[in-house]
């Protein structure tokens, strides 16, 4: 696509690149948008968007104090906010750009270089009234949150639990002599640790809650809370709230912590649509599933997909660029230093993240329709669809988010010393991306919900139940025996359900073995946990790989030739660098043999080198802005060392000749004065 910035000189390197590449780079564009009308809207939006002044920092945000970081970040976050408000509804209604349009996500990286303190009320805030809250309810909280006048934000996490929802100290206790909920905070490990925005910014909150009446306790609902005043916006009395300081990323965040003693709030500040407390404190349970105050999370999850594969093409996007445009060492005596994008390591170190960012884009559209599917169900009272979407939803977002963070990092290792720049901005995306590893439910514990679906399963099967669709394959590869061996596309995928399928059997074999020596079930189970989540892992992938190598055939069905030959040669790759990254699962579950592996290793080196020529134009294809790249090694002129030469000037330590600390100390050490 067209240098945003206009016409200029683009480095030499990147220009024969983009001359030599097999196909039109719009055709990819136009599949990963989902058709070329997106793409047309969101070109149109950025444009708009992206020329602003708000955009450029004199001084570069890192370079900032935390608490001018913090300023600055919530000034671009009014801006922004009204900037959506005033020039970009005309696109388009909530369906555009509600709370987490993803065109809306892709140009707030622009304005953000790291995370707004607004996000988690657009993120979670918002989206958890529209889930939780009756019609009612909704009618009275959601007009002022969408006109800003009540900012708020998520605050579940405890200083003492994360994971553990049902462990949450934090009280709601019933009152129906005032009608009222008394929140408060028992412990110090009861204070609400981690919401975004929650230290400086918001004036409202939801906060989960063990909720208390007549006597008896009935587990954790959300509550509105307001906290601060909205006059002055100091902390109303009974509560006690702060940000929790720096930290690896999130600098801009203020995530904070909160306490309540005993702090009243009125009954109608439940969220009431899946439970509720009538006058006189009659608990009222409306969830028949049971999980419904789950919802957000799952939500969240899916989202969570779509956010990590973008920024993993984003990084892909800017190590692709520099190692066109970087030269170094020499490949025979004598001869012109090469690209470091012509040395095979480099293209493995690379090509990975421009296909996996695909394959979790694709995996990512397709997870979306499927939750898209669950709500209308849940709209017509049906939660039979939960349980499987849970699973599935758990395991994506685990393996998505770690997948992309260590892909993320190995993009930064590929950029040599110039990546560990800040202003390279891949440090920013990996802080940003290895928290969604934790964030939202921790890896291994998300692998564990779904490995616990994954034995339940598999008992089904044996009982000769009928499965879910995820899990169907388990009906195909339940007897014993080796997976046969087929080095196809298709053979792969089903190799990696066979893998999954023989580790879920072995996970089962050693529970039952377990018990059988007379450990309780749940010793069992815990025993064995290292091989459960190496199962659902096993199972996750194999659903990747099913869902990315179907998705990139359906939507090139009508492609050209050489825009179906370079995705199909992407897809290929993917399947190959997991069947080697697996080989001994293989070896150990299917009928590979020594020579099919030789095989493997030879086609995956093969792809590489077909890969190389479109390497550039498969991550121009993802159209990434220089203005949201922020990066001085992947803008699309590649004028890598004179960026890195402007943003070096731009350090404060360089706004004087001599710095003061010269005359304090060090010329006082030269001179054995100190
Ligand atoms: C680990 C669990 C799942 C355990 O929950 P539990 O109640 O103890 O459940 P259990 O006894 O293990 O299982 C009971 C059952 O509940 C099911 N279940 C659990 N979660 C869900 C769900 N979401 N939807 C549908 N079903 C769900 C499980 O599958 C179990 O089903 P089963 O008994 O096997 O039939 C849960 O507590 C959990 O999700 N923990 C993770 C906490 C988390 O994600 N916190 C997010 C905080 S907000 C945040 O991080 C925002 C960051 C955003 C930003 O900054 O941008
Ligand atoms: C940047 C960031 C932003 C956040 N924003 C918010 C927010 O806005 N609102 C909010 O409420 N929260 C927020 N959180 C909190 C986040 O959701 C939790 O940190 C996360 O769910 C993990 O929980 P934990 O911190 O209790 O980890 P722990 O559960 O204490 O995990 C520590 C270790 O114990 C292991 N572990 C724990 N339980 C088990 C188990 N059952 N089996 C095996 N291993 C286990 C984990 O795998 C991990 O290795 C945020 C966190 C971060 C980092």
């Amino acid at each position: 696509m067209s240098d945003n910035k206009g016409v200029r000189r683009v480095n030499e390197d990147l220009a024969r690149e983009r001359a030599n590449c097999s196909f039109d780079v719009r055709e990819i564009t136009f599949l990963l948008d989902g058709g070329e009308n997106n793409t047309i809207t969101r070109k149109k939006i950025e444009d708009f968007t992206l020329t602003d002044e708000l955009l450029s920092d004199k001084v570069p945000d890192e370079c900032l104090s935390p608490k001018e970081k913090y300023e600055n970040a919530v000034r671009k976050s009014c801006l922004f906010g009204k900037l959506v408000k005033d020039k970009l509804l005309e696109f388009g209604g909530l369906e555009t750009f509600g709370p987490n349009s993803f065109v809306l996500r892709r140009i707030a990286d622009a304005f953000f270089k790291e995370i707004s303190p607004l996000l988690l009320h657009l993120g979670m805030f918002v989206p958890t009234i529209l889930g939780q809250c009756t019609a009612e309810q909704q009618s009275e909280w959601l007009p002022r949150a969408l006109s800003m006048q009540v900012i708020g934000t998520y605050a579940q996490t405890e200083l003492g639990h994360g994971t553990f929802i049902r462990g949450l100290e934090t009280t709601a206790t019933y009152d129906p002599e005032t009608e009222e909920f008394v929140l408060h905070s028992p412990t110090l490990s009861s204070f609400k640790w981690w919401a975004g925005g929650l230290g400086k910014t918001v004036n409202h909150c939801i906060v989960v809650a063990q909720l208390h009446t007549k006597g008896q306790c009935h587990g954790t609902h959300p509550f509105i809370v307001q906290i601060r005043d909205l006059e002055t916006h100091q902390p109303l009395p009974g509560i006690k709230v702060g940000e929790i300081g720096p930290k690896l990323g999130f600098n801009t965040a203020d995530n904070g912590f909160l306490g309540f003693d005993k702090y009243r709030i009125p009954r109608m500040n439940m969220m009431m649509k899946n439970a509720q407390i009538l006058k006189d404190g009659t608990y009222v349970k409306l969830d028949r599933h049971g999980k419904m105050t789950y919802g957000t999370m799952v939500f969240i999850r899916v989202m969570v997909v779509n956010e990590v594969a973008f920024n993993l093409a984003k990084a892909a996007t800017i190590a692709v660029r520099y190692s066109a445009v970087r030269r170094q060492s020499e490949k025979k005596p004598g001869e012109p230093e090469p690209q470091i994008l012509d040395y095979v390591t480099q293209q493995h170190k690379l090509f990975i993240c421009i296909a996996t960012a695909h394959a979790l884009q694709l995996t990512s559209d397709w997870l979306w329709r499927t939750f898209s599917g669950v709500v209308t169900d849940i709209k017509h009272g049906k939660t039979d669809s939960l349980p499987e979407f849970h699973a599935l939803s758990s395991c994506l977002k685990a393996i998505s988010t770690s997948d992309a963070a260590l892909l993320i990092e190995q993009c930064r290792h590929s950029c040599g010393g110039h990546g560990y720049m800040m202003s390279s901005n891949l440090p920013l995306i990996y802080s940003f991306v290895t928290a969604t590893r934790t964030y939202e439910g921790d890896y291994t514990v998300l692998l564990l919900q779904t490995a616990r679906f994954l034995i339940k399963a598999w008992e089904q099967a044996e009982a000769g139940k009928p499965l879910t669709p995820t899990v169907s394959y388990l009906t195909k590869y339940f007897k014993d025996g080796r997976v046969p061996w087929d080095s196809t596309s298709e053979g792969i995928v089903n190799a990696a359900y066979g893998v999954a399928a023989g580790k879920i059997s072995a996970c089962v074999k050693s529970i039952r073995n377990r018990v059988k020596t007379g450990l309780s079930y749940e010793d069992a189970w815990d025993l064995t946990t290292v091989q459960l989540v190496a199962a659902a892992e096993a199972h996750c992938r194999a659903v990747i790989c099913d869902v990315y190598r179907s998705e990139a055939v359906r939507l090139t069905e009508k492609s050209s030739p050489n825009v179906r030959a370079v995705m199909r040669q992407l897809t290929t790759l993917y399947l190959h660098y997991w069947a080697l990254e697996r080989i001994g699962d293989l070896l150990r579950y299917s009928a590979v043999s020594e020579e099919d592996v030789v095989a493997l290793q030879q086609k995956y080196e093969e792809l590489l080198a077909l890969i190389r020529p479109d390497a550039v134009g498969l991550v121009d294809a993802f159209d990434i802005r220089d203005e949201i790249l922020n990066s001085t090694l992947g803008a699309y002129d590649g004028r890598v060392y004179e960026r890195l030469m402007e943003e070096a000037l731009k350090s404060p330590l360089n706004a004087e000749p001599v710095n003061r600390s010269f005359h304090m100390y060090l010329k006082p050490l030269m001179q054995g004065k100190l």
